[in-house]
């Protein structure tokens, strides 16, 4: 339909201007074909199902969306036990009926806490059950008071030798559990957090298995209280979720309901920690971090799909001699706000593959009692889940700015997104806690390198993320050889300003530290300098993981070249936003800086023709995208004025109210006016 300046065809015209192959470009952000046929085959499978429908959803009542979502988890579960669904077709199907619930915890947390810190008589005992959904699970561990700090946590968990059981406690009101997701109304079970106290010690935070509804009418167990914490940010969103609190008024568990895989407790309350490291308490956390590096990908693609198609519809202001309007993808501010976002989804995808691969080594690893690469797994998976977190959120709003007026409505799918999205700052970690730990890492290794400076060729080395602070001699002195804008498609001239800048940006943080009184102060007092340097070593690691996806094999016309196009927008955005980085540790010159701002402009002018086929790739049905702005067939404006009749308040044409407050306030001005 061309009414009214909507002009489908457009997205058609936009595909056959792309110098790829879309095909080849999936398989390179799924990861093999295989995945592109799983993913492609759930998506259509939710999307033609009606109980998955989503489009009303931000026009439901906090109950009517909470029921909305125990429909739709049940629905998906009777589909995945009818069909036989493998556990990766499952996994994708519940990804695609995208509405948060408390099966997220209950698989992505209760499952793999059990797994992760039990003994396998444990495993045997709980995990059919959580399996089968006998059980509902959640995660525990965030209190009233405490969150980042969890060895601040105050529930007891107290051990009375004479009953052979655990008395579960919470001694304070801010020792009260509050945000576990799924706690709310959904659980039966939950594994709990809690300091363990037996023979009068206390021994810290220790994971504990505690049944807290009943399992025939799912009323909470005599000495629990149990509730939702209330209302979340955003209009659907995070509120299909029973965020909950929870406490205990001496509530006893037998002694085996302990996760003792790391530590026991014996018969005799005799306390045995076992030679496996304590933080890997802390490992289900690593986790969950580790997915959300993925997930940042997936929702920041969804967004920039939904900005770049629509910025391939709208159109605004026409040539001066009154020539048809431009599509607002034209303007080059447009471009060089979206193209960078489109290179970072690309990015946040090969490094999430990356740390997914790094995860499954370093759990191999542990299973074979070899805990060296765990300090790295921490570093990386604290470091990536936040930045990539947050530069997502920063960047679904940017997006909802790019789509101009429309974006600010719900059917953008953008408002949604993003108040889904942003907790995600937040929760497994605030992100600025996260980069402290990341920072604590690059501190002490930057502090021994300078000490060995002289030795490093034949002392220690640091490996794996941090190998390049070794290179120390040449990184702290080298200058860049860019000498025109072509220079900087150089990986080799990209990866040695990025390494150099992180490895000065810790050192100069060391080296302020260590004129402070004490390093405590000094740490403290520099935590600013430390989170920057963080990071810079973060956004390395980013850059690094995209020019070595690059020395793979990516098979399909174009698509390498395409993505190499992706690799240097994304670090030469960075580059360009961190200037003030590479100028002050003097890696580059001024001169250098402006050559990279030229070559952006250029790389953007040669990504223009293949943007929607770009976000194409991601292969998201309408379903799973869930914007008229961003419909596959750009059809855009019959579908924003459709959707606008099926707001509530359209309901009737004379609203409700009108007979109370607004008839008698027109009548009574009406009277006045006429006196
Ligand atoms: C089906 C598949 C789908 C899967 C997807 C599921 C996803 C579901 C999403 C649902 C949505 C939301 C879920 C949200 C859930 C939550 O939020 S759960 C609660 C999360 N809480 C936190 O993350 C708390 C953050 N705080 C901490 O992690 C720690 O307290 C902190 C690391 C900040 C400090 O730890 P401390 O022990 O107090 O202190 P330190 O002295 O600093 O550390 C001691 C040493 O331990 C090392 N360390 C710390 N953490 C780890 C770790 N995780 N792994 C390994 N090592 C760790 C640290 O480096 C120190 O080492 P050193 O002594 O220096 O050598
Ligand atoms: C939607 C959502 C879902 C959640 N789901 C769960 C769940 O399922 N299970 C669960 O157990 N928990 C859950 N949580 C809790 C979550 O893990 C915590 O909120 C998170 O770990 C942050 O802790 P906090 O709230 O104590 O923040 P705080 O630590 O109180 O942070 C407040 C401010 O202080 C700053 N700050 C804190 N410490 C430091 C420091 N050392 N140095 C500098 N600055 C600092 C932070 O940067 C932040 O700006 C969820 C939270 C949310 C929002």
């Amino acid at each position: 339909m061309a009414d009214g300046g909507g002009e489908p065809d457009q997205l058609a015209g936009e595909r056959a201007t792309a110098q790829f192959d879309v095909d080849g470009m999936k398989v390179a952000w799924a990861g093999s074909r295989h995945a592109v046929e799983v993913a492609d085959r759930m998506a259509r499978l939710v999307a033609s199902d009606p109980v998955f429908r989503k489009d009303t959803r931000t026009m439901l009542s906090r109950k009517e969306l909470f029921k909305d979502t125990l429909k739709k988890a049940a629905h998906a579960w009777k589909r995945i036990v009818e069909l036989r669904l493998t556990e990766e077709e499952a996994n994708l199907l519940r990804l695609y009926v995208d509405q948060p619930g408390y099966v997220d915890l209950h698989w992505g947390m209760f499952v793999p806490a059990i797994k992760g810190q039990g003994t396998e008589e444990q495993q045997k005992k709980w995990l059919p059950m959580a399996y089968k959904f006998q059980i509902i699970g959640c995660y525990a561990q965030t209190e009233l008071g405490h969150g980042s700090n969890v060895q601040g946590l105050e529930t007891t968990a107290t051990f009375d030798p004479s009953a052979d059981e655990f008395v579960m406690h919470s001694p304070t009101l801010t020792s009260s559990k509050w945000w576990p997701g799924g706690l709310g109304k959904a659980s039966t079970h939950a594994v709990v957090y809690a300091r363990l106290i037996t023979e009068g010690k206390d021994y810290g935070i220790h994971g504990f298995i505690v049944q807290l509804r009943s399992l025939d009418d799912h009323s909470p167990l005599p000495g629990v209280t149990l509730g939702d914490i209330g209302g979340k940010f955003g209009s659907g969103a995070y509120n299909s979720m029973d965020n909950g609190v929870l406490r205990f008024d001496h509530v006893r568990i037998p002694r085996d309901q302990m996760l003792m895989r790391l530590s026991q407790v014996t018969r005799e309350g005799k306390y045995v920690h076992s030679d496996v490291p304590k933080q890997l308490l802390y490992g289900t956390m690593v986790y969950v971090r580790q997915t959300i590096v993925a997930d940042a990908s997936k929702a920041l693609s969804r967004a920039v799909c939904i900005a770049v198609r629509y910025s391939a519809i709208r159109k605004q202001f026409g040539s001066q001699d009154g020539g048809p309007e431009t599509q607002v993808l034209n303007y080059k501010t447009q471009q060089s706000r979206l193209f960078p976002l489109l290179a970072s989804a690309y990015a946040y995808r090969f490094v999430g593959q990356w740390l997914k691969w790094l995860y499954t080594d370093v759990t191999q690893k542990l299973e074979a009692k070899d805990y060296s690469t765990l300090p790295e797994a921490h570093a990386c998976t604290a470091g990536l889940k936040s930045v990539t977190t947050s530069a997502t959120a920063d960047a679904i709003e940017e997006c909802r700015k790019l789509c101009g007026g429309h974006g600010y409505l719900n059917s953008s799918g953008l408002p949604e997104l993003f108040a889904v999205y942003v907790p995600a700052c937040t929760y497994e970690g605030d992100n600025v806690v996260l980069l402290l730990q990341v920072s604590v890492v690059l501190h002490l290794v930057a502090r021994f390198l300078m000490k060995t400076v002289a030795q490093v060729a034949t002392g220690k080395q640091p490996v794996g993320t941090i190998a390049y602070m070794g290179n120390i001699q040449h990184l702290m002195q080298c200058k860049s050889a860019v000498n025109t804008a072509e220079d900087w498609l150089n990986p080799a001239a990209i990866k040695e300003v990025f390494e150099a800048r992180a490895l000065r940006m810790a050192v100069n943080c060391a080296q302020n530290i260590s004129k402070a009184p004490s390093q405590e102060e000094g740490f403290s007092e520099l935590s600013p300098d430390l989170l920057e340097a963080a990071v810079a070593h973060v956004q390395l690691i980013i850059v690094t993981k995209f020019i070595e996806k690059l020395q793979e094999d990516i098979p399909g016309p174009g698509v390498k070249e395409q993505l190499q196009k992706l690799c240097s927008i994304y670090a030469l955005h960075l580059l360009h936003k961190h200037l003030g980085d590479f100028l002050s540790t003097g890696c580059i010159t001024a001169r250098q800086g402006a050559l990279a701002n030229e070559l952006l402009g250029k790389l953007y002018a040669q990504v223009r023709p293949n943007a929607v086929a770009l976000v194409d790739a991601f292969d998201y049905t309408d379903h799973y995208l869930g914007s008229v702005l961003g419909r596959y067939d750009g059809d855009v404006y019959p579908a924003l004025y459709e959707e606008a009749w099926k707001d509530p308040l359209n309901e009737t044409v004379v609203p409700d109210g009108y007979q109370e407050h607004l008839r008698p306030l027109l009548k009574q001005q009406l009277k006045l006016s006429r006196l």
